[in-house]
């Protein structure tokens, strides 16, 4: 019988580094990020915005800086709980990163209750604060995969056969 895509949870890769299903297979981090020091409920992390993610010359993305911080959330709360998912994500962009440039990203959890997890992020490079967020998770109900998979399938076609958004 096939396994249940809900039996999912991220673990450690070969040489130990937590991983998204998409960089996994690399064994590498494609955003740039590692863990520089772990403590129980705070993670620092050194990252490095590769120059395939620059949006304005030689500046990052931000939507790069976004998904490190998804990234970087994951990881702080997935040392304690391996199955979670990302329900609210706000950042305040407050000046540019330069591509290849080492930054700091010192992420925290300031709540765990339950299901509910909140957890908040700075990032630093040379004394500056470039862009600060904070994220709401949660874990995963045990079916929530599962139902992700039903759901489309329930929704009406469109007239040109895709399916329609409700
Ligand atoms: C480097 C290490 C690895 C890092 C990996 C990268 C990390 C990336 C993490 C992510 O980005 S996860 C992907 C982005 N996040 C999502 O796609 C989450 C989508 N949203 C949801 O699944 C739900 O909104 C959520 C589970 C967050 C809701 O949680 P809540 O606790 O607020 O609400 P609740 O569970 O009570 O569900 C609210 C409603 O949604 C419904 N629902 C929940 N889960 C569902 C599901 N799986 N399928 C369909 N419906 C679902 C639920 O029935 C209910 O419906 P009603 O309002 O009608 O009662």
């Amino acid at each position: 019988m096939p396994e249940s895509p809900d039996a999912f949870a991220i673990e450690p890769s070969p040489s130990g580094r937590l991983l998204c299903g998409g960089c996994a297979p690399h064994d590498s981090c494609r955003l740039g990020v590692e863990i520089a020091d772990a403590q129980d409920d705070k993670v620092r992390f050194d990252v490095i915005c590769p120059p395939l993610w620059h949006g304005g010359p030689g500046v990052a993305h931000g939507g790069w800086k976004a998904a490190v911080f998804d990234d970087v959330f994951s990881v702080v709360a997935l040392r304690v709980e391996p199955r979670l998912v990302t329900k609210s994500l706000s950042i305040s962009y407050l000046r540019p990163v330069p591509v290849e440039r080492p930054v700091e990203v010192l992420a925290r959890i300031d709540r765990h209750a339950g299901r509910q997890w909140k957890v908040s992020a700075d990032m630093t490079l040379a004394g500056m604060v470039p862009a600060i967020a904070r994220t709401e998770l949660r874990t995963r109900h045990p079916h929530h995969v599962a139902r992700h998979e039903a759901w489309p399938a329930r929704q009406p076609m469109s007239h040109n056969g895709s399916r329609a958004e409700s």
